[in-house]
Order: structure tokens, then C-alpha cells, then sequence
């Protein structure tokens, strides 16, 4: 079974990449699964070194959108891609719209080692 630590790298960590071109986000949303059973909506991927996105849980707690306190912002602002599902998209061929951003990351960290389980936000 995958653990919540590992399904949030799959969701969500690409250090090595980053959107040549429009079609990253329709590549890496199969590629990485998001796209069985239906297509998620909404997927922000983090093109930074894993260690330091691990890093953000030691920053201090902020209140997650769902209310627990177990949210961490980033210091600094980290290149990341959101993908956002297109309007004309139909289910199973999922169409995202690519765009890179520089933003601070909200995640929320879980467990011993406390660790990134969750994306809430980019700010
Ligand atoms: N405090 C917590 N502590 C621990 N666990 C917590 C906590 N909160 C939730 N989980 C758990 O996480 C799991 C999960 O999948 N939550 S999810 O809201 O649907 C994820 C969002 C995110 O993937 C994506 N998104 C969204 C915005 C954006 O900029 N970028 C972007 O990528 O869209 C998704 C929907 O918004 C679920 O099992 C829930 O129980």
C-alpha cells in the first residue's frame, strides 16, 4: 500500500523537470496517475530538491483549509507548475492547462518522520 508520504511525492514532487511546453501537465497527470477514474481537477507539482520541500514542515504552524494546524509555509518561494483541468476537457482525456509559477507552498506535514502529506496552497 502506498504510504500518504509517497503518494505526495508522486502528486506532487518533480525536481528534475519543469513544463517545456503546454503538454507538461497533460504528460505528468498520467504519468503520475491522476488521471484514472476521473481527471483531478486541480495539481500543483514542485520543481524543487525534495529535502528542501521536506524542509518546510520545521517551519512554523499555520491553519490548513481544512482547519487542523498541521500546515507549514514555505520561507522562500519555489518554482512550481499548476495544472488546471480545461473546460472542454471530458473525462478520460483529461486536458490541463500549464502554467509556471515562483510562489510560496502550504503543505501539511504528518507522522514520524514528520513529513509532507498534503498540498493545501500556493501563495
Ligand atoms: N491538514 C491535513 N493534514 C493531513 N492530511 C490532510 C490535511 N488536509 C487534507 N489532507 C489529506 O490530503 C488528501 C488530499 O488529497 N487532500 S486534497 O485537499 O484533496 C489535495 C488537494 C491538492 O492535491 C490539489 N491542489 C490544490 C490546490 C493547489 O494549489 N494545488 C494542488 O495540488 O487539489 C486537491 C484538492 O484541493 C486527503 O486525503 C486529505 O485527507
Amino acid at each position: 500500500k502506498e504510504s500518504r508520504a509517497m503518494k505526495f511525492q508522486r502528486q506532487h514532487m518533480d525536481p528534475d523537470g519543469h513544463p517545456s511546453n503546454s503538454s507538461y501537465c497533460n504528460q505528468m497527470m498520467r504519468r503520475r496517475k491522476m488521471t484514472e477514474g476521473r481527471c483531478k481537477p486541480v495539481n500543483t507539482f514542485v520543481h524543487e530538491p525534495l529535502v528542501d520541500v521536506q524542509a518546510i514542515c520545521l517551519q512554523g504552524n499555520i491553519t490548513c483549509k481544512n482547519g487542523q494546524p498541521n500546515c507549514h509555509k514555505s520561507s522562500s518561494s519555489m518554482n512550481i507548475t499548476d495544472c488546471r483541468l480545461t473546460n472542454g476537457s471530458k473525462y478520460p482525456n483529461c486536458a490541463y492547462r500549464t502554467t509556471q509559477k515562483e510562489r510560496q507552498i502550504i503543505v501539511a506535514c504528518e507522522g514520524n518522520p514528520y513529513v509532507p502529506v498534503h498540498f493545501d496552497a500556493s501563495v
